[in-house]
């Protein structure tokens, strides 16, 4: 059974619920005959990936939506990269992340092979294939450099549409060969008014009180508000009616919690004991697949939280500094550790220097 945040995932562009203006634009560039690689960016949960797919039904039809997943061998020289990709007759999807660093072969061996094969749909509405990359930002360098190169060469039967958070870590060149579209948090209401909607949908009413609550609480994550109605609905054993009274504690993220406490620990007491066991929270999460930098980012922001006011922006330093050792470097858990000793003993400083 689907989750609530695939299933009324909006599939067209006029069906999409906010950003309106955005949507119309789409709509005319895909009716258009000329579609520019694009660079989509935005916050998690903003909505992109509808954005997306919603454009490629525009270009295609239905069609698209006939997805399977295919797993491919990429061999180079002396080593083997396997790479699931996500595949339609008009499309193919890849995260650059799946081959960390050999991620510039997938850019040159798989866009390539795509470039190279027309269209073979002679009703097909449009002459050229697209490539979604997701996560876009995490691609390297000398992948971006064949990037643009092959989004220049094969620019005839091949459209690059990327998916990111950020246009930070996307290189000039590509940038301005792009068309970007920004999809911005939705705002508080528009989460509410969603989340309601949902809740018609499935036959249950919400109290305005708890879907804006759910929406502050989401922080302007759309697919993670949803994820909290719906474990608000089962866990209150799928009610007609969620109450204003609805008791909201329990649907926070586990792992979210975990870091919480990581941190207060992390305060409490400064220590190579401590750090020893804050390590191993560290390893617990990362087996349990939350990405580094976010363990990092929520972290740094739960350490700043508890410390005084004039020392939080040296963590968000600190945190920053190490994020991007991290990005840079291999072993995510020696940058986690580096931030976390270095976070107490810059705290441990800071209360030696209180009390004098
Ligand atoms: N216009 C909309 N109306 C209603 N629901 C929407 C709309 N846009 C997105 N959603 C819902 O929000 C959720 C998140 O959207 P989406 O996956 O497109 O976000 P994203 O920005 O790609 O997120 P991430 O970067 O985290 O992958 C989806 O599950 C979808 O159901």
């Amino acid at each position: 059974m689907a989750l609530w945040a695939d299933k009324h995932r909006p599939t067209s562009l006029a069906s999409l619920d906010y950003h309106a203006d955005l949507g119309q634009h789409l709509e005319r560039l895909a009716n258009e005959g000329d579609f520019p690689h694009c660079l989509v960016y935005g916050p998690d949960g903003a909505g992109k990936k509808t954005r997306i797919m919603a454009t490629l039904r525009a270009l295609y039809g239905p069609g698209v939506e006939k997805i399977k997943i295919e797993q491919r061998t990429i061999t180079a020289s002396t080593r083997k990269i396997e790479v699931n990709l996500i595949v339609s007759n008009y499309h193919i999807e890849i995260n650059p992340v799946e081959a960390g660093i050999q991620d510039r072969l997938i850019v040159q061996e798989l866009i390539k092979e795509l470039a190279q094969t027309q269209n073979i749909d002679a009703a097909a509405a449009k002459r050229f294939k697209v490539v979604i990359i997701s996560e876009a930002d995490s691609l390297t360098l000398p992948a971006q450099h064949a990037l643009r190169r092959t989004m220049e060469k094969y620019m005839a039967n091949l459209r690059v549409i990327m998916c990111c958070n950020s246009t930070s870590k996307i290189i000039p060149a590509i940038q301005s060969r792009c068309l970007l579209v920004r999809v911005a948090a939705p705002s508080h209401d528009e989460i509410s008014t969603i989340l309601r909607d949902i809740a018609r949908k499935e036959g249950f009413t919400v109290a305005p009180e708890v879907a804006a609550k759910i929406a502050a609480e989401s922080k302007r994550n759309l697919r993670r508000a949803i994820l909290m109605l719906e474990a608000l609905y089962v866990t209150n054993g799928s009610p007609s009616t969620i109450t204003a009274h609805a008791d909201l504690s329990g649907i926070e993220y586990d792992w979210e919690v975990y870091i919480a406490d990581t941190a207060t620990m992390i305060i409490q007491e400064q220590s190579a004991d401590r750090l020893g066991q804050v390590r191993t929270r560290l390893y617990e999460l990362l087996a349990h697949c939350i990405p580094p930098n976010v363990v990092m980012r929520t972290l740094a922001k739960a350490i700043a939280d508890r410390v005084q006011e004039p020392m939080r922006p040296d963590i968000l330093v600190m945190a920053a500094h190490y994020e991007h050792s991290m990005c840079i470097g291999s072993k995510p858990i020696f940058h986690l550790e580096a931030f976390v000793a270095k976070a107490m003993a810059a705290y441990k400083r800071f209360c030696v220097e209180m009390v004098m």
